[in-house]
């Protein structure tokens, strides 16, 4: 929680000093009241001294007046002030989040950091909106009314101070019982987002296989643990505000009850009684208060701490793009130093002594059946997963040493899965260069084949896409992401298994394109059968992550015609 504050809240330090001062100036004003209440009683009502009442009441009037006032402007303060902790929170696990180390994303997992994202950053702003307006209202409102009770009477005084540990204790107590329970309340909010994202994702198949049911009864299994384990905590909560009640009613009773012998003794009088009340319920409404606060102290720490984790991602490269990089690694052979990978957790290695080249400005395939390896290769060429063992040098630099930033800056990327942003087609493609000239689009559309399709749409290349695209075919899907590939010019584009979704004809358009490209670019791409790949100028053979072979399509069939079509 001190990390958190100090990160978001001491930005704000000035509008919290000014809310701090109307806190103060309202607090004033409600220790007042009850001294003015009592001189219009005793001087005034007792004595039917109608003038006085006048005056009192005017005076009065014009301190609560004042008090609301102060109130609003401290009130519009505080929403402001925890509004803009609350952006700057979620601006910044956003920021985090899109660059953090694929295995850190993999570790936390999409659901989890959604909800630390929304769920956890409201928790933590509601504690700190309860926080400003009792940090100060409480300690001032204790203070101030403790002085002026024991200054009207020390004897009464006694009797709102014996109840205060009573409080103090039974708030840490349910606060203790309640900690473990939030966490794993979170924890369980988690596995229900989690449930819904697998649930909307996948939605055909679901329905399809008549799976609905079962994942009714899966998605109330962790609901119902949801409820138990909220209810739990709501349970304990609950005890929390009537416990209190019940020792200010009692506590108010005590004080009638010593106050009234005090006046019948004389050393007392009606309106200091009336107002002695009102100070007894001011300093036990500012232990509540605080008490409150305290309450949900836990709850609010375990969500920050859930954001400071992600946040604390200190590999996270900042710094603007060094774009010299493109010139860096243009025209450089990319060697794989005997490369292995595990996966966190795997046995077996993913990729295993991969020894290999990636020849420069030239089409390079990487071919292999499923689960061979080769999407976590151009992983870990993606500086997505760092090798487990060995080293990969693009030209003389060492890949290990090139910051991520940089080094993606240098590359065009195509994945095996196509991804699409909410927005326009052309928002998809200046993806991959937001300083594309017109021209730059246009040949860029105009290379993944997409320029017949967008003649035909009635808004162009400004026709919106629908959520994940579905407005589009798998096929237009690709073309798209391949068209945002091509717009960034990078010196080394890869395609992951990219050409699946595309027709004989298109595929073959492409190739030509390619072979243009390899002017400028290094293209590495990955398939399943050699023979889509035949025309690439080196191929380079995967086999349960090892390289068993490479050569052209001509050199490796030569040796054994069946031998590639198998697959790893
Ligand atoms: N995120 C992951 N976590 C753990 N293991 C993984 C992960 N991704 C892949 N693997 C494992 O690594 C191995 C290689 O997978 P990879 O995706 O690289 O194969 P591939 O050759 O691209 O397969 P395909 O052609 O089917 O896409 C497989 O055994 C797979 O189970």
């Amino acid at each position: 929680m001190k990390e958190f504050l100090q990160k978001f809240v001491s930005p704000y330090e000035k509008p919290i000093f000014i809310i701090l001062i109307f806190i103060l100036l309202q607090a004033v004003t409600q220790l007042a009241l009850p001294l003015i209440m009592a001189v219009i009683v005793d001087e005034g009502i007792v004595n039917n001294n109608i003038s006085q009442i006048l005056l009192m009441g005017s005076v009065m009037l014009a301190v609560a007046g004042l008090g609301v006032g102060f109130a609003i402007l401290s009130n519009y303060y505080i929403s402001k002030v925890t509004q803009r902790v609350g952006r700057d929170a979620r601006e910044e696990m956003f920021h985090t989040i899109a660059r953090l180390p694929r295995l850190k994303f993999e570790f936390f997992g999409e659901s989890t950091l959604t909800t630390r994202t929304t769920n956890d950053s409201m928790q933590v702003i509601q504690f700190i909106n309860t926080l400003l307006r009792v940090v100060a209202m409480a300690p001032i409102m204790f203070i101030g009314a403790m002085i002026l009770a024991i200054w009207m009477n020390p004897t009464l005084s006694l009797v709102i101070l014996t109840p205060l540990p009573l409080i103090v204790l039974s708030v840490w107590f349910i606060a203790k019982k309640a900690t473990p329970l939030f966490h794993q309340v979170r924890d369980q909010l988690d596995h229900i987002h989690l449930a819904i994202r697998e649930t909307l994702d996948g939605m055909k198949i679901i329905q399809l296989y008549q799976k609905t049911k079962q994942e009714k009864q899966r998605f109330k299994d962790i609901n119902s643990n949801y409820y138990g384990l909220s209810l739990s905590v709501n349970r304990l909560m609950t005890f929390l505000t009537p416990t209190m009640m019940l020792i200010l009613n009692f506590s108010i009773l005590a004080i009638i009850w010593v106050g009234s012998s005090l006046i019948s003794s004389g050393n007392l009088q009606v309106g200091q009684l009336m107002a002695f009340i009102q100070y007894a319920m001011q300093i036990m409404f500012s232990v509540v208060m605080a008490s409150v606060a305290l309450a949900a102290f836990p709850r609010a720490t375990v969500s920050a701490s859930r954001m400071m984790e992600v946040l604390d991602e200190s590999n996270i490269s900042k710094e603007p793009i060094n774009e010299t990089i493109r010139k860096q690694v243009s025209h450089k052979s990319i060697y794989f130093n005997d490369v292995s990978f595990y996966y966190p957790g795997a046995e077996k290695p993913a990729l295993f002594n991969v020894n290999l080249t990636i020849k420069p400005n030239k089409i390079n395939a990487i071919v292999g059946g499923t689960g061979s390896g080769k999407s976590t290769l151009i992983q870990v060429l993606l500086k997505f997963y760092n090798p487990s063992d060995g080293s990969i040098d693009i030209g003389s630099s060492s890949l290990r040493e090139l910051n991520d930033s940089d080094w993606r800056y240098a590359v065009g990327y195509v994945p095996q899965k196509s991804q699409l942003f909410t927005g326009t087609i052309e928002d998809n493609v200046r993806f991959g260069d937001m300083k594309a000239t017109n021209q730059e689009l246009f040949n860029a559309l105009d290379e993944a084949k997409l320029s017949h399709l967008i003649e035909e749409l009635p808004n162009k290349h400004q026709t919106v896409l629908k959520p994940k695209a579905s407005n589009m075919s798998g096929g237009q899907k690709q073309r798209i992401t391949v068209a945002r590939a091509f717009i960034s010019n990078a010196p080394i584009l890869m395609f992951d298994d990219s050409m699946s979704a595309l027709d004989y004809q298109t595929s073959n358009y492409l190739r030509e394109v390619f072979q243009k490209k390899t002017k400028e670019s290094t293209i590495i791409m990955t398939n399943q059968d050699i023979n889509t790949v035949k025309y690439a100028d080196h191929i380079i053979i995967l086999e349960k992550g090892k390289v068993v072979a490479t050569g052209t399509y001509e050199e490796l069939t030569a040796k054994d015609n069946n031998f590639y079509v198998k697959g790893g």
